[in-house]
């Protein structure tokens, strides 16, 4: 088992899905948080943050709620953070049904050290598929405090570990690998089209 927690963001409003909760849409025989928390299950300590407790409370899995609601993937984390068991916490949100499980676990091994690991290509970042530790609760608290919404605005306050491409690719393909479904016509084309859902294919991807 991995000592870290594995911390996954499930509450968002969802509209561009037309209010449709993320993670309940279909990938073969499971659904995105099925398929998100298998990808986790090594981890000794696995927390859902939702509004929406009810729905997750069949996966048997630690869940709580936003301390500070509305707040988005920032308030989500900070309070995944405060309830995790230790101090270094992978993030892993409820749409991006692609990544390798294998990345999520060398994320979890670099964090030691660090206030966070976040994978940076091209100039962009994937501030939720990354590992902060209980160090950044005072930080995103504080942003909170003072109107920050997007977490890469603090990441001067923080020593960070940028991932690169080249890291990354030891486990798939970037572009594969980050596909996050936001919308009806994401779904439809990364989903329906290229999988057909067919869930073999899916797990042949993400090996
Ligand atoms: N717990 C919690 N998770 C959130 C919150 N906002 C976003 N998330 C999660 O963070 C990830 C990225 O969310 P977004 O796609 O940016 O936002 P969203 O609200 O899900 O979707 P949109 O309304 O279409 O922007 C998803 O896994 C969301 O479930 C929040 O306020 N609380």
């Amino acid at each position: 088992m991995i000592e870290s927690s594995a911390i996954v963001l499930a509450g968002g409003r969802n509209s561009r899905m037309g209010y449709q909760n993320k993670s309940f849409l279909k990938l073969g025989e499971s659904n995105f948080i099925e398929i998100v928390l298998e990808k986790v299950k090594e981890f000794n300590d696995i927390i859902i943050v939702t509004n929406a407790p009810d729905e997750y409370e069949y996966l048997g899995i630690k869940i709580v709620k936003d301390i500070f609601p509305f707040t988005g993937p920032l308030g989500a984390i900070y309070t995944g953070l405060k309830y995790a068991k230790y101090d270094n916490s992978i993030i892993f949100p409820c749409d991006m049904p692609f990544v390798n499980h294998k990345l999520l676990e060398h994320i979890a091994k670099i964090a030691k050290g660090y206030d966070g690991v976040v994978p940076k290509v091209d100039g962009y970042y994937q501030p939720l598929c990354s590992a902060y530790s209980k160090k950044c609760i005072e930080i995103f608290g504080e942003g909170l405090k003072n109107g920050i919404t997007k977490i890469i605005d603090l990441y001067p306050l923080m020593n960070i570990y940028y991932m690169t491409r080249k890291e990354i690719e030891q486990y798939g393909n970037y572009d594969d690998m980050f596909i996050n479904i936001n919308t009806p016509r994401e779904y439809e084309k990364h989903i329906k089209e290229d999988l057909n859902g067919n869930r073999d294919m899916y797990c042949r991807k993400i090996k």
